[in-house]
């Protein structure tokens, strides 16, 4: 990417994306709401306690080969000798076997614990089995064993009361079957976020509503409901969709009074911006107040957070809200930046890190494939796409209106202020893949 010398700063009044993302973070207090579900409700949701392990993992010493159980000294001595060792034990996985006589063997499977006196395993591939004279099970080892090998020791993985997972992780496959492997049947949880998702615009029709061949003249459908809910299940939030709401003051007010109640945070796309049909920002300051309008990000200029306050003759308190802005681009592209780790913040996810574009580790160096030489003041985020040659592809549409490019890109490039990009130039990609992650 070229610094352009020319370029002049971005408006005062509009906050760097960093600071956005910080002051949002810091308003984000963790709901303490917990409930305990069943391991296999719990995909998804955030542990509300340390998990300690109520045992040693593995919880005994065991073998990590099919093979036989030894004393290495003895297998040396008849290694040396030419020699065969008679096998006097046989040990499946899930028994018990008596402790090894002197001069003798165990025969043994994977995963089956080690007898007292053994303190080797050597692999089957490594022995050669036959009988003595009398018909008795005996066998001769290709090489001698070393001390210890392919024993899988006791606690070795976990040890009895160690944090195996924190208070605040987010629970996948891979924590599910780790709390299962130290015996845990049920979770406690950080309750599901309640999220109200407003729609605003007199324009907007549901689809199904009208068939595209009667839409009335100016009318569009709603798509940001659409994948907002979407992008707000993935996030294990609990969604209720409210009816669109026309734009007049009065009506934005009463559906954003009626949405904060019994929810933690009011979602709305569009009407924040500054046309005469954009109430909502009017209707917070009634109801609440705005901690921060207008970021200096395309898309997502208009973007705006505060709160509302819940009627006392209800529970009471405060509700969040969020107003995204109506162009399906730049709602979609700050739902990513901003949305989705002041969410994460809230359901108790310490480290939002990995969710949050401003924090570098997810983005990768990629050279890009086309030229962007005009100059934006605002931090940009162009919808491109991987191509099989390393490099990155733009869409060649980047218009904040233009969906397509979302549902073609597969991750953003994110340009600073007054940059310019040229073909070849690396720059800082972010691969959906780690943003809806
Ligand atoms: N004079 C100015 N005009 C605009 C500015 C500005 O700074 N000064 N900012 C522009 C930017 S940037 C954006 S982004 C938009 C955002 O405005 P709003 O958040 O108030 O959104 P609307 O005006 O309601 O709608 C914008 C656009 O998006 C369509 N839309 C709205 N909701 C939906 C939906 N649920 N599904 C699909 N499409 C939706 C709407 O029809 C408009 O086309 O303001 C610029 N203007
Ligand atoms: O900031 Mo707007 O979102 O460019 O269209």
């Amino acid at each position: 990417m070229n610094p352009a010398p020319t370029a002049a700063p971005a408006r005062p009044g509009l906050l760097p994306l960093d600071d956005a993302l910080a002051a949002l973070l810091a308003t984000a207090q963790p709901l303490n709401e917990l409930e305990t579900l069943a391991l296999d409700e719990a995909d998804g949701r955030v542990l509300a306690q340390d998990l300690r392990a109520a045992l040693d993992v593995p919880g005994f010493d065991n073998s990590a080969m099919d093979g036989y159980a030894v004393r290495a000294a003895e297998v040396a001595a008849a290694h040396a000798a030419g020699a065969a060792l008679p096998v006097s034990l046989r040990i499946p996985a899930g028994a018990v076997g008596a402790a090894l006589q002197a001069g003798t063997v165990a025969r043994i499977f994977t995963g089956a614990p080690i007898p007292t006196g053994a303190d080797a395993v050597l692999a089957q591939e490594e022995a050669e089995p036959n009988t003595d004279a009398s018909g008795s099970p005996q066998v001769r080892f290709l090489k001698p064993a070393r001390l210890g090998q392919h024993i899988r020791r006791r606690g070795e993985d976990i040890a009895h009361g160690q944090v195996v997972l924190p208070a605040g992780t987010l629970l996948g496959p891979a924590e599910l079957g780790l709390a299962a492997s130290l015996g845990a049947a049920q979770l406690p949880l950080r309750r599901r976020l309640r999220v109200a998702l407003l729609s605003s615009g007199d324009e907007l029709i549901e689809p199904g509503h009208i068939a595209p061949e009667r839409l009335p003249p100016g009318a569009i459908y709603n798509s940001n409901r659409t994948f907002l809910r979407a992008l707000l299940q993935r996030l294990g939030c609990q969604v209720s969709v409210c009816a669109p709401v026309p734009d007049r003051l009065d009506a934005t007010v009463a559906a954003l009074r009626e949405a904060a109640q019994g929810h933690d945070l009011v979602l709305s796309s569009g009407g924040v911006s500054v046309g005469e049909a954009d109430h909502l920002k009017a209707a917070v300051q009634a109801l609440g107040g705005l901690h921060l309008w207008q970021i200096a990000i395309k898309p997502g200029k208009p973007f705006a957070h505060g709160w509302l306050e819940r009627a006392a003759a209800t529970a009471g308190g405060r509700c969040h809200y969020i107003g995204l802005p109506g162009n399906p681009v730049a709602s979609y592209v700050t739902f990513l930046l901003l949305v989705q780790p002041f969410v994460r913040r809230l359901q108790g996810v310490q480290d939002v890190s990995g969710c949050a574009s401003p924090g570098l580790p997810q983005t990768i160096e990629l050279p890009a494939h086309f030229d962007w030489p005009s100059v934006e003041r605002r931090r940009e985020f162009l919808r491109v796409r991987r191509n099989a040659a390393g490099g990155l592809d733009l869409y060649p549409s980047q218009g904040s209106g233009v969906l397509s490019s979302i549902a073609w890109a597969d991750g953003l490039v994110d340009k600073a202020p007054g940059q310019t990009i040229a073909h070849g130039d690396g720059v800082r990609y972010w691969p959906f893949g780690a943003a809806l992650g």
